[in-house]
Formats: structure tokens, sequence, C-alpha cells
């Protein structure tokens, strides 16, 4: 196999060996609208960002709320490895000494490794927003700076609007620079606090600053709001920075931060930039990236770059025909390196070798050929029943029943004989109630059963699994775990078909089904269906005999 990477190595021999990763989603990260991380919340994603390797973990804004507080209090018993703690703030307020300014003596106090305090660099905002002269703003920017030295070995000072403040203020911009660098701070990020920013300036611009001091460290911190804020922060690294600041999947205030779930493996796979992540830390990422979306209660982005559940599915025929002869003929980078998984999906896009693909992932034992007429009936059925309004990409376990059915491998375990289900609503503040009952017929016995329901798909769940469980005593363990209803708008709507996918589980697996029908009742039944044939296939529970069913 070989992923290629091309590049001009002049571009190469200009890059920095090493950058460091600062992490600021616990701060940056909870200015996103939505989320609202607990303290416990906070610790634990802390830690994994430590067990992880990050090597700058910017906790939160010490005197800002109580939840922060309490979180730098708590963290002060953490034993990390190489990971340190940064506490953030701002330059000191106008009016009075520095010693004497609260929110820099919080970040003293905050047993945090480390202060990041952002000033002003952009004129506009000095005069407008803190309504100062820009002299009183250099001095605020230098005396905060040194006092927090006398008190932590680093500081870093982040330079808020910088890229827009060098457009508008070149020369102020820089005394900006100066007044932070000669007070003792120890990198000085520019940020792209609006994120209207684009790579090729942020590299001029970063260029330039390089230029003007050559020895201090420089970091960059960009956001979002033109989708950007990976290539600026790239941009940034090709042009000196040693410091990139980001948070997992990219959260962050407006349209979020840098997302450092893709520049880790751009720097590290792709430029060889060292961002001190091994291997196996890097065999991490997408958990890394799931777990922060658990923590968040943030639904994952899916096709999000790298870590995404589709980074590297393969829908079209055409594609998974040829990654079936060489896998990376269709993706930029082998999916393992960053901890993800090749998925193929089946649908009406798909080709033979889509089919034969997944056989092979949930079938090995299957074996068929390439040209077996059974590979091409299971493409013809699928398209199909896609026609009609199934989709097979999220409801594998269908798909493997169907595929069961065109091997003649698949033998039903009962038959619905019938269900009437019950819907009752009584005053508007009263909870509605579902009934169902069911009658099925296994190995020629007749079953009935009853249940009652929070809705009617829960009450036909039960009352379907009651009249089976004295047959099949392990669908006791199953339940629910989801259930999503789609209208599909591809037909008439006085018939409009409706699609119902049902995620179940029985506490060791989880599994998908589906089906479709113009009355929902039929179509969620259709979607149990399988999930009970399908708990049965792989518990390897026989099916009663022909003569009996
Ligand atoms: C670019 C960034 O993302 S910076 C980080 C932004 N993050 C946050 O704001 C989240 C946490 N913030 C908070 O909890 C609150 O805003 C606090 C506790 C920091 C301040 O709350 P308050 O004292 O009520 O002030 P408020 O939020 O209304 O306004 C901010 C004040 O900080 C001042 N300020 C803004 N930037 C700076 C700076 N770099 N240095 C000093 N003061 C500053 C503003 O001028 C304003 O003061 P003013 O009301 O006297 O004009
Ligand atoms: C400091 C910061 O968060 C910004 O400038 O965007």
């Amino acid at each position: 196999m070989a992923y290629l990477f091309k590049y001009d190595s002049d571009a190469l021999m200009a890059l920095p060996k090493h950058v460091d990763l600062f992490d600021t989603t616990l701060r940056d990260g909870a200015q996103t609208a939505g989320i609202s991380f607990s303290v416990e919340d906070k610790k634990r994603i802390a830690n994994r960002l430590a067990e992880f390797g990050v090597h700058w973990i910017e906790g939160g804004w010490p005197g800002a709320s109580p939840k922060d507080d309490l979180f730098f209090e708590q963290m002060r018993e953490r034993s990390w490895g190489r990971s340190k703690l940064v506490a953030f703030g701002s330059t000191a307020r106008p009016g009075h000494a520095v010693e004497k300014d609260r929110g820099l003596n919080r970040l003293i106090g905050s047993g945090a490794d480390a202060a990041c305090i952002f000033g002003k660099s952009w004129d506009v905002h000095v005069t407008k927003a803190l309504g100062i002269t820009l002299e009183e703003n250099l001095r605020l920017v230098s005396e905060s700076v040194a006092y927090l030295k006398q008190h932590f070995d680093t500081v870093f000072f982040d330079a808020e609007h910088f890229f827009d403040g060098f457009a508008a203020n070149e020369r102020y911009a820089l005394q900006v620079l100066e007044a932070a660098a000669e007070a003792g701070a120890d990198t000085l990020v520019l940020c792209d606090t609006n994120g209207g920013s684009i790579p090729f300036p942020v590299f001029d611009v970063v260029t330039r600053v390089k230029k003007h001091l050559p020895d201090q460290a420089l970091g960059i911190h960009a956001h979002n709001d033109c989708e950007m804020a990976v290539a600026n922060s790239v941009a940034a690294v090709r042009a000196g920075v040693q410091q990139v600041q980001g948070t997992v999947n990219g959260v962050g205030e407006r349209c979020g931060n840098a997302n450092l779930m893709s520049i880790i493996p751009i720097l590290q796979l792709k430029v060889k930039v060292d961002c001190g992540v091994s291997p196996e830390q890097l065999r991490q990422l997408s958990s890394l990236s799931q777990f922060v979306n658990e923590m968040a209660n943030r639904l994952p982005w899916q096709h999000q770059p790298f870590v995404g559940q589709n980074a590297f599915a393969h829908k079209g025929g055409i594609h998974v025909s040829a990654i079936r002869k060489q896998r990376d003929l269709y993706e930029h980078i082998d999916p393992l390196l960053v901890g993800n998984e090749q998925r193929v999906l089946v649908s009406d896009q798909a080709g033979r070798s889509n089919i034969l693909s997944k056989l092979q992932k949930l079938e090995p034992e299957a074996g068929l050929a390439d040209d077996d007429p059974v590979v091409a009936e299971a493409v013809t059925r699928i398209k199909e029943l896609e026609a009609t309004g199934y989709a097979f990409e999220g409801a594998d376990a269908s798909f493997q029943l169907l595929l069961r059915r065109s091997m003649s491998r698949f033998q039903r375990h009962f038959e619905l004989v019938r269900f009437r289900v019950y819907d009752e609503k009584r005053g508007h503040h009263e909870d509605p109630e579902s009934e169902a009952t069911v009658q099925v017929r296994v190995g020629g016995e007749l079953k009935h059963a009853a249940a009652l329901g929070n809705g009617p798909v829960n009450a036909m769940d039960r009352a379907l699994r009651a009249a089976l469980v004295h047959a099949y005593p392990g669908l006791e363990a199953m339940f629910l775990t989801d259930f999503k209803v789609r209208v599909l708008t591809t037909r008439e709507a006085t018939e409009a078909a409706v699609r119902v996918l049902i995620e179940s589980s029985d506490g060791k697996r989880k599994w998908s089904t589906v089906g479709v029908s113009t009355d929902v009742l039929e179509a969620a039944y259709r979607a149990l269906n399988d999930a009970i044939e399908y708990k049965l296939v792989m518990d390897g529970v026989a099916a009663p005999a022909a003569e009996n069913r």
C-alpha cells in the first residue's frame, strides 16, 4: 500500500521540526453556543487530553465563574506527564496598579502551571472597546505580562485581533507584540479573533512578524468564520510559528476554533512536523473526538475529516471496486493511523464490489465468488428496495438479513398473525398511553400477548417480545435504543411512505434495522421484525423446523 504525499522540498525545508499543541477546548470551546461543560466534564476532558499528550491545556478563566474556580481548585491534585495546565485571563483592567488587579491575582492563585492573557492589538479595540489611549494599552500589556512572569515560568500573550490590527495599523500591532515580548512573554500568539483571515495573508503576516522579532516564539490561534481555521494554522506553521492553538472537533465561539483533530494528522502525517504525538497516541484521535462529543452532548459530525464515521466510507460502486484491489486508491491516508476504519456502504449507488466487500466483513464464512449470481441478485434487490424508500446505509442488520435471504441461509423464527395498536390521550395535560396486542405463530403454536407502552412503537415492541420470549428467552435482554421516522417525499403526498430506522441493543451489541410502508406502524413493525430476527440469528438460535412453521 502506498499512500502518497507529494510536497515541494524547499517548502518542507522551511518548516519547523516541532510545534507545541495548545488545546483550548475547555476555555474557547466552552464559549460554543449549546455547550455547557460541568466541572466533572472539564476534569474528564482535561485528563483525557493529558493522556493524549497535548502540551498545554487551557482549563478556563479563574475568577470568571464559580465553575472555573472549582475546576482549577480540583485540578490541584493532577498528576500529568508532560501536559501543563494553563489559566486564561485578560490584561489588567485600566485604572489601578497591576498588583491590585483581581483578575491577574486569580490567575496567580489558580494552581495552574502557566498563564495566558489576551490583550488588544487592534487600535480601534483599544480606543472603542477598552476606551483608553494606545499608550495606556501598551503599559497594561507590558505590566500585566511582567507581573505574571514574577509568578509563572511560562506566560503566553494572546494578541487579540492581531491580523485585523496588523491590516489596520501595522506599527501599533507590532508595538503591542514588542511590549509583551520585552516584558517576558514566552510565546506571542497571533489571534485571528474574528476568523476572517485566509491563508495567503496569514502566511505573509506571520513571516513579517518573524522577521521583525526573529528570536521570539510565536503561536497561532485561528477562528473558523471563513472555514479557514485549519488552513490558516497550517499556513502559520509554514511561516514558522512554534505553537498551534485549537480545540477538539473545532468547537469554539461562533463558527468555532481551528480543529485539532485535523491539524494534528496534517502536521504529523502530511508535512512531517512533529507535534509530540506518537503513532500510538495518534491512533487515539478518533476516540478522543468521540469522547469530547459525548462530554459536550453533541451529535458527532459524521463527515468530519479524519475522525468522522464517514471519513473513510465508500459508497460509489466504482470506488469500492477499486479499493478492493488496492485500498489507498480512494483514501488519502490509512484510516487506522488516526484510529478510524474503512467502511463500505450499500445503497442504490452500489455495485457487486460493495456487496462482496460488505459480505466479507459481515459473513466471512459465506465465501461467495465475484461472479456468484447471488451477488448480482442482491444488488438488484437492494436497488429495487431503495427505489421504494429503503435505505440500507444505516441498517446493517437488515442488509445482512437480506443477504442471508438471497443466499437461502435464512429461516424465519416466527410468523406474524396480526397486531393491533391503540393510542389514548385523556385531557390536555395527561400523558398519552399506548396498548398493543400481537399474535404470532412459533413452530406451529399460536402465541398472544398484550403490552402497554409510552408510545405505539414502544407498546408494539414490548408486546411482540412478550409473545416470543417463552420460545426465545434471549429476547428478554433486548431493548430499543433509538427510533427515527422519516417521511419520504418521493411519493404523492396522499400516499407518502415513511421509513423507520430502529437501533436495538442487548447490552453487548448494537444493531440497526429498517422498515418502509405507507403506514408508520407497519414500517415500525418491519424494522422490529428484522431487529428480533437478527438477534436470534446472531445468537445462533435455530428456527423451528419447516413443517412446523
Ligand atoms: C477573544 C476572546 O475570546 S476573549 C475571551 C472571552 N471570553 C469570555 O468573555 C468568557 C468569560 N467572561 C466572563 O465571564 C465575563 O465577561 C468576565 C467575568 C470576564 C467579565 O465580566 P464583567 O466584569 O461583568 O464585564 P463584561 O463581560 O460586561 O465586559 C468585559 C469588560 O472587560 C474589558 N476588557 C475587554 N478586554 C480586555 C482586556 N484585554 N484587558 C482588560 N479589560 C478588558 C471590557 O472593556 C469590559 O469592561 P467595561 O465594561 O469596563 O468596558
Ligand atoms: C484569545 C482569543 O480567544 C481570540 O482572540 O480569539
